[in-house]
Parts: C-alpha cells; structure tokens; sequence
C-alpha cells in the first residue's frame, strides 16, 4: 500500500486466516445477540455479511475491530498483538471544523502512526477536496473520509460497516475499486451491506446472518447452488429464517424492537 507503516508482523499471510471466529457469542443484556458465529476470512479477500436489520452485523463487524468484547468465542485476526484492523463505523463521526486532510492527519497522530495524508487521500479519491471542512462534505465524501480514516497505519483486515450505504452509483463504483486495491494488496476485507449489488460485485464470500446467527456462509456460487436460486436475493430468502425486516427471533432475542 501507498500508505507509510512501520512493520508489517505477517509475513506469510497467505499461509493463515486474515480473521478467524470461533463460536462467537454476544448478548446485551438479556438480549442475545450472536450465537456461535463461526468463519473465517482469507487474505486478499472480500467477504460480505448479508441478513436483515437488527440481525447482529454492526455486532459482529465492532467485534472483529475490537471495540466490543464477546462474551464467549475466541476471534484472531491476522497480525494479531497489533490488532491491525482498520474499522469504518457505520456513522462514522468526525470533528465539523477539521479539514479533510488534517482528520486523516488527526487520526494518525492518535494512532501513533506515520501517515502519508495525500497518499490515503488520493486512493480513496478526496484529494481535490483535502482542505475542505469536514462540515462542508457532501454524505458521500464523509463515508470516503471514514474509510480514509480505515486505511490509516495500512491495516492488513478492513471491517466497513455499510460502506456503500449513502453512496450515488459512480462513489460506489469508486469504493469498489478502492476495495479491489486493497485485496489486490492482501488485505482482507469483512464488510457489512444491505447491497446486493455490492455484493454480487465484491464477495468472495458471503456470510448470511440471520437472528444472530450464521445461517449460510461461501462463496456465491456455492449459495446459489445451496438455495437452488437464480439471484442472490432469492438465495438469501430461501437460505434466511424468513427475511423479516424486524429481526428479533423469539426464540433468540424474546424482544419486540420494531
Ligand atoms: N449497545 C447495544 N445495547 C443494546 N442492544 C443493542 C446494542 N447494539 C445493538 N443492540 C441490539 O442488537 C441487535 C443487533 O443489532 P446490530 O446493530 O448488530 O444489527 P444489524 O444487523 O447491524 O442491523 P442493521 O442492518 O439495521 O444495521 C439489535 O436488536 C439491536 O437493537
């Protein structure tokens, strides 16, 4: 990658997971939200979690980043000991009155990591925009900056949350070419989409959850053959508990979240 780093640990990364989940389980509160999620993701891939609103991949996505502990599971990530995973939230937030390039400058400091600004900048396509406040980005350009931030310290696994989401056809043909980039660099990408497109695009695999649970998981072509389905869309259905929008199984959740 085009971005400066210090070391990096993996030296044979094709030899290992990118990011392996092993029984992963999650409840907040009385509500449970994963249960025994089981994957993994291999280097230079993409792989797209797929499944219903509420149906746990936000959950799972700040799980494989780090920022939430399961409450049971073991997860690795390639790497490991730096943890070098970059992390795109689903609502990235940034400060109004920051430019472009000095959030990206920002985050890097934060992360004690030297940062080639332009370079981040150029691959996500925000150069000609680098001196503008971050209060003046359009939707789109705020979700590009938030995988700017991402791809600080040149993580080898990327976790989006709904990267496309908010994007109009030609920012997300950009933000798929920026993710053939990076697999094109070994990096592995676990991203989350309601996207079909995106995923019948990007994925190498698909993971489909579905209230909590890990209810299909390979390559498209596999799902397809699994569901005996023309479109992804109809294998999703078939393969799914349903595809009901509010996604709290009684069995699972007991809750009733609209
Ligand atoms: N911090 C939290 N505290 C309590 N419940 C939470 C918390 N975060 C998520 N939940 C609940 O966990 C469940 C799964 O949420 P999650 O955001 O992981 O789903 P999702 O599949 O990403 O949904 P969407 O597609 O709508 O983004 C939901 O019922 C949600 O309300």
């Amino acid at each position: 990658m085009s971005t400066q780093s210090t070391d990096r640990p993996d030296e044979q990364p094709e030899q290992r997971p990118a990011v392996e989940l092993a029984d992963v389980c999650h409840s907040f509160g009385d509500l449970d939200v994963l249960g025994d999620v089981s994957f993994s993701v291999s280097p230079g891939t993409v792989a797209c979690v797929v499944g219903p609103n509420g149906s746990g991949k936000t959950t799972l996505l700040r799980i494989v980043a780090d920022l939430l502990e399961p409450d049971a599971g073991a997860i690795s990530v390639a790497g490991d000991g730096g943890r070098r995973v970059g992390y795109l939230a689903q609502q990235p937030a940034f400060r109004r009155q920051f430019t472009v390039a000095e959030t990206v400058a920002f985050y890097g400091s934060l992360v004690a990591e030297r940062v080639d600004v332009d370079a981040i900048l150029d691959r996500v396509g925000l150069s000609a925009v680098a001196g503008r406040r971050v209060d003046a980005l359009s939707g789109g350009m705020v979700r590009l900056l938030g995988l700017a931030q991402a791809m600080v310290g040149d993580p080898s696994v990327l976790v989006l949350d709904e990267p496309a989401n908010g994007l109009d056809p030609t920012m997300a043909r950009h933000l798929r070419a920026v993710i053939d980039d990076l697999t094109a660099d070994g990096d592995a990408v676990l991203l989350s989409t309601h996207d079909l497109h995106t995923v019948d695009r990007l994925a190498d695999t698909v993971l489909l959850v579905d209230h909590g649970e890990l209810v299909a998981a390979g390559p498209p072509d596999e799902l397809l053959a699994e569901a005996d389905a023309a479109s992804l869309d109809e294998a999703i259905a078939t393969l799914g508990h349903g595809g009901e929008t509010a996604a709290v199984s009684p069995g699972l959740h007991g809750g009733d979240r609209p």
